[in-house]
């Protein structure tokens, strides 16, 4: 270190070291929220963690209150970075809700976004034209209304994952063996559930976005081009560029991404040559799929999905050959929806060819958006799945009360008791099986329709597993793009809140993790998995659908409703505000069928092993959650039996029509 390199060192901690001495008055006048104290230079480092931050983020809410602050260096500094936690749904709303126009941008990263190539990707972008001409796009594929004519192929691929779970079940493969973490063994079919689900979340995308049918039946292990690529990526999003919560050195010295070459062989610099890797693989992630879908409109061959009928139009750039409207594959999307996009497409979407330069922009926002939803159905599709095991293990070592219930309400209509009378004809659970219409008083004399669940058990473990499991505990983080001023609402610990200060610049995360672990809101029981809590009294369920007019006691109706949102973890595990997750509606169907089917038709045990002393030991592993924004368990085995001849009849059915179907 030469002697101006030592002497700007000391200075700067000379510097921090007034500061730090001075950050108590100041925070007095400034009233930043309250948080522990920042060291000087490196602030709150020491109270970040990599793994589970939610969960210290929760202690800390418990010390702090409901919304407080960390520094990533210390405050005085100029470039030092505030990351605020909410941790009530109050707070949550309050802010990331009503006051969504100031808190909807997304922290622009150097590393995620200009050196590893996201910025385009819609978690990514920030809040602005860009993003509401994405959102505008999603919302087409994925508002809760265009979700029926997905019905066919979400249930088509349902039965095919189921296919495939049984048959890698009971296929040899239990010679070949799989390392876990925990440095412990399994066969590896107690673990192919993992990859059979990121193959069920690929297809159901690919199919929408794309138009692409992964060419082999769920029951063959076979390798495909897109869904390999989607693997590669979504491993290097998750455990690569957002490793350690995704902030990294150069986001916050941005001039280190201008090293010289010959640096790199620095461990401090190691991060250049990742991200130009890195990059590489993920535009040819954007672009592949997209290629593959405008080079089979012009051979005629493709499957109408979201991108062709929104790419295909006489005015497009891309030919679209005479021949396609005799040649079209049957779409997996119903006809009605397939002419809504090609109308709007036509008429408000797409900018004509005339003008070159909108129409790059509109190509160029169609492929990042079909893009960003395949990336974002993978791992959380994955998490919410594994989470459902996760239970199911916990069900089945004492004594399987949940699966017995809500086997209960399934088999009254999928016939898969062994004692369910000869007159209902066995099958899977349906989507069209999920809520019955009812009519209730309008409380003007006469009646409005409404859609009750038809089973209130299965609903409750689903909406269980969503609370229970907690699939993005601290959400995606929003930045805010001004000073805000905010008092939280008075609390027994707080009753007299004073106003706190919010910078412009701060990162926001809504910790839904601390939310869905409350004991105001969900009692003392909140770290076990216990459906129960969401069933309606009689009373509730009169009011909400009972044929009694109810209409004088309005205001209980609207309690009732309000604090059923409130306990609802749907109101909570998608997100806040503008940002909030576009693909729910898709996941809430595809997810509920997955979870009513495997309820219906499989057990879910430990996976037994043989000891070295020749007797069969039942495994029973920690598990652990190492991913820093998703919270996957690591891999885990599950021993998946049909749980009836007649369940395994009925799911070999819908398999092999499913493979007809999908050729
Ligand atoms: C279990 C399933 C899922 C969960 C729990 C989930 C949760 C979330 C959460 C918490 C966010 C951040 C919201 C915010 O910033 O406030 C998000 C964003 C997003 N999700 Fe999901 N998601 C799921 C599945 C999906 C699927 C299936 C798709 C697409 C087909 C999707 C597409 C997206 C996109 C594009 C964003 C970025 C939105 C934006 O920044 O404007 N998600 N999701």
């Amino acid at each position: 270190m030469d002697v101006l390199t030592f002497l700007v060192l000391i200075l700067g901690l000379a510097y921090s070291l007034y500061i730090y001495s001075r950050s108590g008055k100041q925070a007095d006048t400034v009233r930043i929220p309250p948080g522990p104290k920042p060291l000087p230079l490196i602030g709150n480092i020491f109270d970040l963690t990599a793994k589970e931050l939610w969960v210290k983020a929760t202690s800390l809410a418990q010390t702090y209150g409901p919304i407080f602050q960390l520094s990533i260096l210390h405050p005085s500094l100029p470039i030092s970075q505030p990351l605020i936690f909410l941790s009530s749904p109050e707070v949550c709303f309050d802010l990331l809700d009503k006051k969504g126009g100031i808190y909807a941008d997304k922290p622009k990263l150097v590393m995620a976004g200009e050196l590893c190539g996201c910025d385009n990707m819609v978690a990514f972008t920030g809040y602005g034209s860009q993003s509401r001409r994405q959102r505008k796009l999603l919302g087409m594929a994925l508002s809760k209304e265009k979700i029926p004519a997905y019905q066919g192929l979400i249930e088509r691929e349902t039965a095919g994952f189921l296919t495939g779970l049984l048959s890698a079940h009971s296929s040899s493969a239990s010679s070949s063996t799989v390392s876990l973490p925990s440095k412990s063994t399994l066969p590896s079919r107690f673990l192919a559930y993992i990859p059979l689900i990121r193959r069920y979340a690929g297809q159901l995308t690919l199919s929408v976005i794309y138009g692409y049918t992964v060419p082999t039946s769920y029951t063959q292990n076979v390798h495909d081009k897109f869904l390999d690529m989607a693997e590669d990526c979504l491993d290097i999003l998750s455990n690569g560029i957002a490793s350690g919560g995704g902030i990294w050195l150069v986001d916050i010295f941005p001039w280190l991404k201008k090293a010289p070459k010959s640096f790199e062989f620095l461990p401090l610099f190691s991060f250049l040559p990742k991200s130009r890797a890195w990059k590489a693989k993920m535009i040819e992630f954007v672009e592949k799929p997209f290629e593959w879908v405008k080079a089979e409109m012009q051979k005629g061959t493709h499957k109408p999905s979201f991108c062709s009928t929104l790419l295909d139009n006489p005015d497009a750039v891309v030919p679209s050959a005479e021949t396609n409207r005799f040649t079209r594959r049957q779409s997996d999307i119903s006809p009605e929806l397939l002419s809504s996009w090609a109308s709007v497409s036509s008429n408000v979407v797409k900018p004509t060819s005339s003008n070159a330069k909108g129409y790059a922009q509109f190509e160029f926002d169609l492929k990042w958006t079909a893009n960003s939803m395949y990336s974002a159905s993978g791992d959380t599709t994955v998490t919410s799945v594994m989470h459902y095991f996760l239970a199911l293990l916990q069900d089945a070592d004492s004594g399987g009360e949940v699966v017995r219930k809500a086997r209960m309400e399934l088999d009254l209509v999928t016939g898969l008791a062994d004692d369910s009378p000869s007159t209902i004809k066995p099958r899977l659970p349906s989507l069209s099986d999920r809520y019955i219409d009812v009519d209730v008083p309008d409380g003007k004399g006469g009646t409005r329709r409404v859609k009750k669940p038809r089973f209130p058990y299965v609903e409750a473990v689903m909406s269980e597993v969503w609370r229970w499991g907690v699939v993005v505990p601290l959400n995606l983080p929003h930045r805010l793009t001004q000073d805000d001023v905010y008092t939280p609402p008075p609390s027994p610990s707080d009753p007299h809140p004073t106003p706190v200060l919010l910078r412009k610049g701060s990162l926001i995360f809504g910790n839904i993790w601390s939310i869905l672990r409350s004991h105001e809101l969900f009692g003392d029981d909140v770290d076990d998995f216990r459906p129960e809590r969401y069933l309606l009294s009689t009373h509730e369920d009169d009011v909400l659908y009972g044929s009694h007019d109810h209409s004088h006691d309005e205001d209980e109706y609207e309690m009732i409703r309000r604090e059923r949102r409130k306990r609802d973890p749907r109101s909570y595990v998608f997100g806040f505000g503008r940002r909030q997750c576009p693909g729910q509606n898709l996941v809430e169907s595809s997810v509920w069928l997955l979870t009513a089917t495997l309820l219906s038709t499989v057990d879910v045990r430990r996976p037994c092993v043989e000891g070295e002393d020749g007797k069969e030991r039942v495994v029973r592993e920690n598990v652990n959650f190492n991913n820093s924004v998703f919270r996957t368990p690591d891999p885990f085995g599950v021993d998946i039996r049909p749980r009836s001849e007649k369940a395994l009849e009925v799911i070999m059915l819908a398999g092999e029509s499913e493979e007809a179907e999908s050729l």
